[in-house]
C-alpha cells in the first residue's frame, strides 16, 4: 500500500498544445475537492530547478478552460536533462513536501517524469499533451484536435485561392517525426499528395502522380507535407517538383507555429478535463508512473516507460484511402 499523497505540484513542458489549460483547470479542482495540497510550477523543468512553485487555489484557474497556452507557462529544459539539474529539482519539492506530480507534456517530458520517480521516488503521472499525437496507449493527445482543425481552415484557404489560379501548392505542417496532422488535415481537405515521416512514400510518386494530372489538365494541386518528412518540408518538396514539372505553377505556404495556439476546441477541453481529474485520482489510488489515456472511450493507464519507449502505429489503411480518394 503506497503512501497517501498530500501535496501535488503541476507543470506543463514541452510544446504548449491547446486544452493544457483545461487540464491544469482540472488538477486543481481534483485535488482541492480531496483536500489535497496543489503547486503550480511554472516553465516546465526549468521552473522546478529555480523554484518557481506557487500553490493554486480553485480561483487560480477560473476562466482558462477556454484559453490556448498555458497559464503555467512552458519550456524545454537543458538542465533538466542531467542528474545535477534534476537534483534541484527533487529538493524544491521535498522542501514544500510535494509528494506527487502531473505532468502535461510529451513524450521528452514524461522521460523526464520518469527519470525523477526512479531517481527521487516522486510519484509521477503524465497526461498526454501535444499536438503531434504521437504518444503510444491513448487515442487522443489533448491539442491534436485543435491544432488538426486548425490546419484544415487554413488548408481550405489555401484551396480557394490555388483553385482560382490553377496552382500547386505545397503545404507544410508541423510533425518533426509524427504525421498525424498531415495524414488527418490532408485527408480531411482532399489533398492530392500526403507526405509524412511514417511512410516514406518516394518523391518520385508523387512527380509520377502530379505529371499524370498535368497532362489532363488537373492543375490545382494539393500537397500536404509534415515539416519531419526526409524530402526536407515544404521547401525541399518544391524545389525538386519544380524542376521536374517546371510548366505548374508552385507556391509554398508553412503553417508553423499558427497550429499550436488559439482556443481549444470541445473535444480537447473534454479530454484535457477527464485526463486531469484521472490523474488525481490516480495518484490518490496510488496508481503512479503512468500515463493517463484515453482508448476505446476508457480511461487506459500505461506505465510511464512503456508510453516513453513505444511508438504509436499508424494504421496501414491511411495512405491506401489518400491514395484512392485523391485521384
Ligand atoms: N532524457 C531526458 N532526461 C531528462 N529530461 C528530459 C529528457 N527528455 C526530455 N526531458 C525534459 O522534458 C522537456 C520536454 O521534452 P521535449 O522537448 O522532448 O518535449 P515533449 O514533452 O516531447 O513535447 P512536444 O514534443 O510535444 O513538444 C525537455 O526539455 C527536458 O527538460
Ligand atoms: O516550438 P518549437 O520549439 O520550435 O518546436 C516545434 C515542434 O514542437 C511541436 O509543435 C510539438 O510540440 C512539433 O510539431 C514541432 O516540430
Ligand atoms: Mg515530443
Amino acid at each position: 500500500m503506497s503512501k497517501k499523497v498530500t501535496k501535488i505540484g503541476v507543470l506543463t513542458s514541452g510544446g504548449d498544445s491547446p486544452g493544457m489549460n483545461a487540464a491544469i483547470r482540472a488538477v486543481v479542482r481534483t485535488a482541492i475537492y480531496h483536500g489535497i495540497d496543489v503547486f503550480g510550477v511554472s516553465r516546465g523543468y526549468n521552473g522546478m530547478i529555480e523554484d518557481e512553485i506557487e500553490q493554486m487555489n480553485s480561483r487560480s484557474v477560473a476562466n482558462i478552460i477556454q484559453r490556448g497556452g498555458t497559464i503555467l507557462k512552458t519550456a524545454r529544459s537543458k538542465e533538466f536533462f542531467t542528474e545535477e539539474g534534476r537534483k534541484k529539482a527533487y529538493e524544491n519539492l521535498r522542501k514544500r513536501g510535494i509528494d506527487g506530480l502531473v505532468v502535461i507534456g510529451g513524450n521528452g517530458s514524461f522521460t523526464g517524469a520518469y527519470k525523477l520517480s526512479q531517481e527521487f521516488g516522486i510519484p509521477c503521472v503524465g497526461l498526454p499533451a501535444t499536438i503531434d499525437k504521437d504518444l503510444y496507449g491513448t487515442d487522443f493527445t489533448i491539442g491534436f484536435d485543435t491544432a488538426v482543425n486548425t490546419a484544415v481552415s487554413c488548408i481550405d484557404r489555401i484551396r480557394d485561392t490555388a483553385d482560382a489560379h490553377d496552382r500547386l501548392f505545397i503545404v507544410e505542417v508541423m510533425g518533426r517525426h509524427a504525421g498525424y496532422i498531415a495524414l488527418h488535415s490532408g485527408i480531411a481537405t482532399g489533398a492530392e499528395n500526403i507526405l509524412i515521416p511514417e511512410d516514406e512514400t518516394s518523391l518520385d510518386e508523387v512527380i509520377a502522380s502530379l505529371s499524370e494530372k498535368e497532362k489532363r489538365k488537373k492543375l490545382v494541386n494539393l500537397v500536404v507535407v509534415a515539416e519531419g518528412h526526409s524530402s526536407g518540408g515544404a521547401n525541399g518538396v518544391a524545389e525538386i517538383l519544380k524542376s521536374h514539372l517546371p510548366n505548374l505553377d508552385t507556391r509554398v505556404t508553412i503553417l508553423g507555429h499558427i497550429q499550436r495556439g488559439g482556443s481549444p476546441t470541445c473535444l480537447d477541453r473534454l479530454i484535457a478535463s477527464r485526463m486531469g481529474y484521472h490523474a488525481v485520482e490516480s495518484l490518490i489510488e496510488g496508481r503512479h508512473d503512468v500515463m493517463i489515456g484515453i482508448f476505446q472511450n476508457t480511461i487506459n493507464f500505461t506505465p510511464i516507460e512503456v508510453a516513453i519507449r513505444e511508438k504509436q502505429r499508424m494504421s496501414d489503411d491511411w495512405m491506401r484511402i489518400v491514395k484512392i480518394l485523391a485521384s
